[in-house]
This record gives structure tokens, C-alpha cells and sequence, in this order.
């Protein structure tokens, strides 16, 4: 029997309230989505604006009800688990978001960051944590000096390195990428697509990865899903995608990739 996929989403319908109470029932945001992600590997979710990426990201989070539709995570119903699971079950969870300055506390240090989530989950503090912390440190490119560092310190490129160091500390089984190079400089978004796909490797990460930039994505993505308007409009290999997209649309997200030349992908070099 094959092994089970790191995530399962059949049918996935989410619709938000329309506003007032005569208000017609608004268009689901999300309209059925459905994909599969191996474990080891890499989805891209793409769409412009409005599209339903956000919906769709929230609702594997749970932080937003879904209408109708299931999502197995590792092998367990996601959408059924109460409480105290789901609380434990979310450490199958890293995130990381486009701003890391909204998500890391500026007056602590790095290395404080780092234990947060350790010490959260019952860890005790000591020599084996400081280790686990360094080497979280340095499997994302940052040197060991930054431990004593405060994140007000630190530049874009290297906030997210320590953004996407916290999310790996619990050594979540799915790592979810909300725009997490949109913030950045062309070069700096090169090398933190790097890092992922040298920490996709040295860890056997899954990831999804969730961008307006098809261009961005592709380039460290096993697969691609194309939404537009709460549909998913193309969802296959990326390879394929690339070289022969189905639909119009795709085709010019790929050539218009908003934003970007062709992020160069060669190994990291000095973090920025
Ligand atoms: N809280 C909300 N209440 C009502 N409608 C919403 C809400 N959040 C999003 N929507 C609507 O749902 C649809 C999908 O929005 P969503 O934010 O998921 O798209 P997106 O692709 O993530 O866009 P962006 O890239 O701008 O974040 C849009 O039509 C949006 O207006």
C-alpha cells in the first residue's frame, strides 16, 4: 500500500456570510478545491488577488469553518479533531507569512525566539536546547553570533531566516508559505527560495507555498495549483504546467509573472 500523503483536500467548499439580512448568498470563495500533497514534496497555490488562496490556507489552519468538503492531514480527518487533539495536532504545522516582523518580537533575541516554542511545548530549558536552537540557527544560513542579536537588528532576508528557523523548531511534518518572499528584494527572494530548497532536501520538507508569483513558485514546486475566482482552473505537475500550461490564464501568469525577473536558483551564499 502506498504511503499516506502529507495532505489530502477533497472538495473543499468555503463561503463567507453575505453581509445584512436579506443579503444573497455570496459566490464561495473557495469552490471546491481538491489536490494532494506527497510527502517530501512541494505545492504551489497560485492566483491573483482575490482569488481564494488566503480562504484556502485559513481553513487548513482552521481558522475559518468550511461549508462542506475534508481535509486529511498525515493520514488524520483534520476538520473533525476538537480541542486539546487539534491543539496537539497543529504541531504537524509551520508557518511562515510574508512579514516576519509582525511575527517575531522585536526586544527579544533570537535565541529567545527560538525557545519560545520549545519552552511552550514543556521543553526544558538547558545545554541540549541551546544545541537544538544553533543548529536551527545555522541549517538556515544565519551564524551563531545572530543568537544574541534582537529582531528590530535584523535586515528582511534575515528575519525570515529566523522566521522559518522558529516554524522548523517543532519539526512539523508540513511547512505553509504564505507569500513568504513578496516583502523582499528580487536577490534576497532568490536566496530564501534557496534555503527552501536546501531545507526541502536536508529534511525531506513538505511544503505548501502559496504566492501571486507563479514565476516564484515554480522554481522549487513539485506540483502547481492555479486558482481564479474561488476555482481551481489547473493543478498537475509543474514541469508539465510550465511547458504546456491548458488554460490561457496560466499561461499568462507565466509570462507575466508580476514583479520578477527569473529568480536566479545557485547555492546560498552570505545571507542577507
Ligand atoms: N472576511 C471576509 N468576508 C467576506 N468575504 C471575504 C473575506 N475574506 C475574503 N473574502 C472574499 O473571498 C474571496 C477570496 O479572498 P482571499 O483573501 O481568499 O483571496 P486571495 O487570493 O488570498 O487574495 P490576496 O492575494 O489579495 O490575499 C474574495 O472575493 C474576497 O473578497
Amino acid at each position: 500500500m502506498s504511503e499516506a500523503p502529507m495532505l489530502e483536500v477533497q472538495d473543499l467548499v468555503i463561503r463567507y456570510r453575505g453581509r445584512g439580512l436579506f443579503a444573497a448568498r455570496p459566490k464561495p470563495a473557495v469552490n471546491g478545491a481538491s489536490f494532494r500533497l506527497a510527502k517530501g514534496e512541494t505545492l504551489g497555490i497560485v492566483g491573483e488577488s482575490g482569488s481564494g488562496k488566503t480562504s484556502l490556507l485559513r481553513a487548513i489552519l482552521r481558522l475559518l469553518p468550511v461549508e462542506s468538503g475534508s481535509v486529511q492531514l498525515d493520514g488524520q480527518d483534520w476538520l473533525t479533531l476538537k480541542r486539546d487533539a487539534l491543539r496537539r495536532a497543529r504541531q504537524k504545522l509551520g508557518v511562515v507569512s510574508q512579514n516576519p516582523f509582525l511575527s517575531l518580537s522585536p526586544r527579544l533575541t533570537i535565541a529567545e525566539i527560538l525557545a519560545e516554542p520549545l519552552l511552550a511545548q514543556g521543553q526544558r530549558s538547558g545545554p541540549d536546547m541551546q544545541k537544538k536552537i544553533a543548529g536551527l540557527l545555522s541549517d538556515c544560513g544565519l551564524p551563531a553570533d545572530f543568537l544574541q542579536r534582537r529582531a528590530r537588528e535584523l535586515s528582511g532576508g534575515q528575519a525570515q531566516r529566523v522566521a522559518i528557523a522558529r516554524a522548523l523548531a517543532l519539526e512539523p511534518g508540513l511547512m505553509i508559505f504564505d507569500e513568504p518572499t513578496s516583502a523582499l528584494d528580487v536577490s534576497v527572494q532568490a536566496q530564501i527560495l534557496n534555503l527552501l530548497a536546501d531545507l526541502k532536501e536536508s529534511r525531506g520538507l513538505s511544503m505548501l507555498f502559496v504566492t501571486h508569483n507563479l514565476k516564484v513558485v515554480a522554481h522549487i514546486s513539485d506540483s502547481l495549483l492555479v486558482m481564479r475566482r474561488g476555482d481551481v482552473i489547473e493543478y498537475g505537475r509543474t514541469e508539465e504546467i510550465v511547458r504546456a500550461p491548458a488554460q490561457e490564464y496560466t499561461r499568462e501568469l507565466l509570462s507575466f509573472g508580476r514583479g520578477t525577473e527569473h529568480p536566479v536558483i545557485h547555492k546560498t551564499a552570505l545571507p542577507t
